[in-house]
């Protein structure tokens, strides 16, 4: 990769409570070129949002940047100054929550609330401004895109407000957008729909995505490239196709296989058993070692660090182990990928 467009290297967010500080981010590293599409998954409080949000400068105190460095296209973007961060977020990085009503405020039309966006980050008249407002609405789908630059968003429905805020994040032509589980929220008809308005737009104009959610298939049909994310740290990362058709780490093997569209069948679905680990209850070695059906004594003992595998990159004991282990743990997770589904 050349000059990455985002670079965030050993990313550490903490939590200080009375009892210590939880490490809610242990070490997350990964880069993103322009143009591509990353997807982060894993399960509910794997720290997906957290990492999201510490790269928009949106981590609600008393959580904070630990230790770690946020590069967007060769500046550091996490000691900047909150003026800055502000300027930052809207202009070159946009963003996509779950719920539209998050970013939209009820009081103003959404038309108001896109030129005002343009005109404070670029330099046109509010004339031009309202023009690219109505193109924008228009690219992203809303029927009679001018007359609706007067509605409010209560006037909208879910899924024609979350076209709104996909506007509202790309409007000043931002470099990266991220978009945090942008259609969970939404009715299972449209979410299809809201991906796809969401990728064809930033691909049009070059902007890179970062794509969280739960939704192993969502992902295999839209990223270019996946952050398996567990315990505040990434499992696997990887080119989708790659791990989508030989899931490395244990972890990603029972997420491939929670993927229906993929397998086409809902009963052959495999349950990780167990869950994660709250943060104050990471065991030591690696954190997913109590629920991996291959896990040795060395996973029990030392954490491991992530390791170079077929243009992947995997944070598993059992790529590093000897001859051996190795083969056992191919043997199983081809066993786990393929047949057992
Ligand atoms: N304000 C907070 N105080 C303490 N812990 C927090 C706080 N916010 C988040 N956490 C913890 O940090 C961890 C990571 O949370 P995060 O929201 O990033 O997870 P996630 O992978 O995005 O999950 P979800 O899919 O449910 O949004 C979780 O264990 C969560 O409980």
């Amino acid at each position: 990769m050349s000059v990455p467009l985002l670079s965030v290297r050993d990313l550490h967010v903490e939590f200080p409570t009375r009892r210590g500080r939880l490490k809610a981010i242990d070490g997350v590293s990964f880069d993103l070129a322009p143009g591509e599409v990353l997807g982060m998954v894993g399960e509910s409080g794997a720290g997906k949002s957290l990492t999201g949000a510490a790269v928009i400068g949106l981590l609600e105190p008393p959580g904070r940047i630990a230790d770690g460095e946020i590069w967007l296209k060769g500046e550091r973007i996490d000691n900047v100054s909150r003026k800055a961060m502000r300027q930052i977020r809207g202009r070159r990085i946009g963003m996509v929550f779950q719920d539209p009503l998050t970013s939209l405020n009820p009081l103003f039309t959404v038309g108001d609330q896109i030129v005002e966006t343009i005109m404070t980050h670029l330099p046109v008249s509010a004339r031009e401004a309202r023009d690219r407002a109505v193109s924008l609405l228009e690219a992203v789908g809303i029927p009679a895109a001018s007359k609706r630059l007067t509605a409010y968003p209560h006037q909208f429905s879910g899924g024609m407000r979350q076209r709104v805020v996909i506007a509202l994040a790309l409007c000043a032509e931002p470099e990266l957008v991220i978009a945090d589980e942008p259609t969970t929220a939404l009715d299972v008809s449209v979410q299809a729909q809201i991906i796809d308005v969401l990728k064809e737009l930033c691909s049009a104009r070059g902007a890179s995505v970062i794509l969280i959610t739960h939704d192993m298939g969502v992902i295999a049909e839209t990223a270019d490239r996946v952050a398996v994310m567990y315990s505040g740290r990434i499992a696997e990362i990887g080119p989708v196709a790659q791990v989508v058709k030989a899931p490395h780490h244990p972890y990603t093997v029972g997420l491939m296989g929670s993927i229906p569209s993929l397998t086409g069948s809902v009963d052959r679905l495999v349950q990780i058993p167990g869950s994660m680990p709250r943060l104050d209850a990471i065991p030591p070695g690696c954190a997913f070692n109590p629920r991996c059906p291959h896990a040795f004594e060395r996973c029990r003992v030392e954490r491991p660090e992530p390791m170079e595998m077929e243009g992947s990159r995997v944070a598993c004991w059992l790529h590093e182990a000897g001859d051996e282990a190795q083969t056992v743990a191919e043997q199983g997770l081809a066993g786990r990928a393929g047949g057992e589904r």
